[in-house]
C-alpha cells in the first residue's frame, strides 16, 4: 500500500513493524559537502557523540581517500565500543584493502563498497556493460568479506537504474555475501511514491532477500530525501542512512534528526522504533556546528534555533494555554528548549506572562498603555529582551512618579 493514499492515523502496511537501524554518514558523505571537511580529531570527537545518539551503523569515513581518512577511521574503530564501524570503499583491491587496515580494531566491522549500475553512469562514468558491473561487484564483495565482520554493497545512482537490472545485481551481491543492500537515490530524484514502489519491487524480486537488510540513502536535490527515506521505510527497507543537520553532497542527505523524529512522532503510522536517545539530538547537531564552524540555519527541523520558538501573539496566547496547540513534539524530547520570544508579532498574554517572570505584575489598564510601548520598541528592534523590558519598566515608573509627584 503507497503512503501517499494513506489516511494519517492508519498503519503503513500490514507486515511493517520492527526496528529500524540508523545508518549516519556524516563522517562520510556529510563530510564530502563542500566546507565540511573534518580532521581527524573532529571526527573522533563527533564519533563520540553519535556513540551516544544510539546509532547502529557509523560511517567513519573512506579510508582510501587520504593518509588523515584512514587514520581517522583507525581511530575510531579502536575508540568505538556499541557501534558497527562502517568504512567506503569502492570496488578496487587497494580500497577494499585499506578499508580492511582500518576497521581492523574495530569490535564490529562493515566494509561498504559501491559501484554504479544506472545506464548513465554504466555507460559514461564507468564504460562497462551490464554483466562486466555484475562481475566487478561480486569480485569486491567477496574480497571486502574476508576483511571485514560484514559486507554492505551500495548500487549507485539505483533510483536511475532499470528495477530488472537491480533486482539481479542485488540478487548476485548477497550471493557473494552483502548482508545490507543499500539502494541510493545519489541524485535527489525520485518521488515518495517512486521509491515506495522500487523498494516493493526489490523486496519481492531480490534472490535471498528475507536474509538480508534493506537500506535507503537520499539526497536532498529536490527536497525530498527525508520524505524518501520515509517511503522507503513503509516498503520494507530497515536500515536507513542519514546525516546530523542533513548535510551531505550538493544539497545534503536525508536529516538524520527529521527522519528520527518522524518516525517517533508519528509512530501509530509506521509502527518502527530506532535505538537513538532522541534527547541526544540537539547537543550532536551543535556539536557539528562547532566542529565545521557551519551554523544550523534558524528554521531547520527539529534543531534549528526556531524549532520550537514562538513569536507570534495568536501562537504564543495558545501555547500558554496548552503546548500542544503549536508544538508537536516536545523540545525536551530532542534535548532543546520553549522560547516565547518577544518582538513586534507578539500580544498582551505573552507580554504580560514574561513581566510576571520578571517580577511584574500589572493591572490591565498598566498592560494596555506598557503595551503600546512595547509594540513601538518591537517596531524598531528585531526581538524585545529581558534587559529592554525592565528599561522599559523603569522608565514607565520614572514618569509616572515625576507626574504623581507635579499633581502633589
Ligand atoms: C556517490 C558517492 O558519494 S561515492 C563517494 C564519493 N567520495 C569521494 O570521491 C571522496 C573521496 N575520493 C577521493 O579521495 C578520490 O576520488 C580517490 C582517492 C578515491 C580516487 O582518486 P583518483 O584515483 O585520483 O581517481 P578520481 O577520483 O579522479 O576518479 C575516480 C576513479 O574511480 C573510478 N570509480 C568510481 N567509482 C568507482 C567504483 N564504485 N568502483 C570502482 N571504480 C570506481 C572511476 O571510474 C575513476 O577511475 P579512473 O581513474 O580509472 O578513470
Ligand atoms: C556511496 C553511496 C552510498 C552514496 O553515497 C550515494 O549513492 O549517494
Amino acid at each position: 500500500m503507497n503512503p501517499a493514499n494513506q489516511g494519517s492515523t492508519d498503519a503503513v502496511d500490514s507486515d511493517v513493524g520492527g526496528r529500524v537501524r540508523i545508518f549516519d554518514t556524516t563522517l562520510r558523505d556529510g563530510e564530502q559537502a563542500p566546507g565540511f571537511s573534518m580532521d581527524r580529531r573532529a571526527k573522533l570527537r563527533m564519533a563520540q557523540a553519535l556513540e551516544e545518539l544510539g546509532v547502529d551503523i557509523l560511517e567513519a569515513g573512506f579510508p582510501q581517500a587520504s593518509p588523515d581518512d584512514f587514520a581517522a577511521v583507525a581511530e575510531i574503530a579502536r575508540t568505538l565500543k556499541t557501534p558497527t564501524i562502517a568504512a567506503l570503499a569502492r570496488c578496487q583491491a587497494a580500497d577494499i584493502d585499506s578499508a580492511g587496515r582500518a576497521l581492523e580494531g574495530a569490535r564490529h566491522s562493515r566494509i561498504h563498497v559501491f559501484l554504479s549500475t544506472s545506464p548513465l553512469h554504466r555507460e559514461h562514468k564507468l564504460g562497462k556493460s551490464k554483466q562486466e558491473v555484475i562481475d566487478i561487484a561480486a569480485t569486491a564483495i567477496q574480497r571486502a568479506k574476508a576483511l571485514a565482520h560484514e559486507v554492505e554493497f551500495s548500487a549507485e545512482d539505483a533510483m536511475r537504474t532499470e528495477p530488472e537490472y537491480l533486482a539481479e545485481i542485488f540478487s548476485v551481491a548477497v550471493e557473494a555475501g552483502a548482508t545490507t543492500l543499500n539502494a541510493p537515490d545519489t541524485v535527489g530524484y525520485v518521488t515518495p511514491n517512486e521509491i515506495f514502489d522500487m523498494f516493493t519491487y526489490l523486496r519481492a524480486h531480490v534472490r535471498g532477500a528475507d536474509k538480508v537488510t534493506f537500506s535507503s540513502h537520499c539526497h536532498d536535490d529536490l527536497g525530498m530525501a527525508v520524505a524518501n527515506s520515509l517511503a522507503a521505510v513503509a516498503a520494507g527497507a530497515r536500515q536507513v542512512e542519514c546525516t546530523i543537520n542533513g548535510i551531505g553532497e550538493r544539497a545534503g542527505n536525508a536529516s538524520l534528526e527529521e527522519i528520527v523524529m518522524a518516525l517517533h512522532t508519528r509512530r501509530p503510522l509506521f509502527r518502527v522504533d530506532t535505538g537513538i536517545v532522541t534527547r541526544h539530538l540537539f547537543p550532536t547537531s551543535r556539536l557539528l556546528a562547532e566542529v565545521t564552524g557551519q551554523k544550523v540555519p534558524r528554521n531547520k527541523a527539529i534543531v534549528g534555533d526556531n524549532a520550537f520558538a514562538h513569536e507570534s501573539g495568536i501562537h504564543q496566547h495558545g501555547m500558554l494555554k496548552h503546548r500542544g496547540t503549536y508544538e508537536i513534539m516536545t523540545p525536551q524530547d530532542v534535548g532543546a528548549k520553549t522560547s516565547l520570544v518577544l518582538g513586534k508579532h507578539s500580544g498582551k498574554h505573552a507580554l504580560r506572562q514574561r513581566l510576571s517572570e520578571l517580577d511584574y505584575q500589572l493591572d490591565d489598564d498598566t498592560l494596555a498603555v506598557v503595551f503600546d510601548r512595547f509594540k513601538v520598541l518591537a517596531d524598531r528592534q528585531r526581538s524585545v529582551t529581558n534587559d529592554d523590558l525592565v528599561a522599559l519598566m523603569a522608565a514607565y515608573d520614572d514618569e509616572t512618579q515625576t507626574a504623581t509627584a507635579v499633581q502633589s
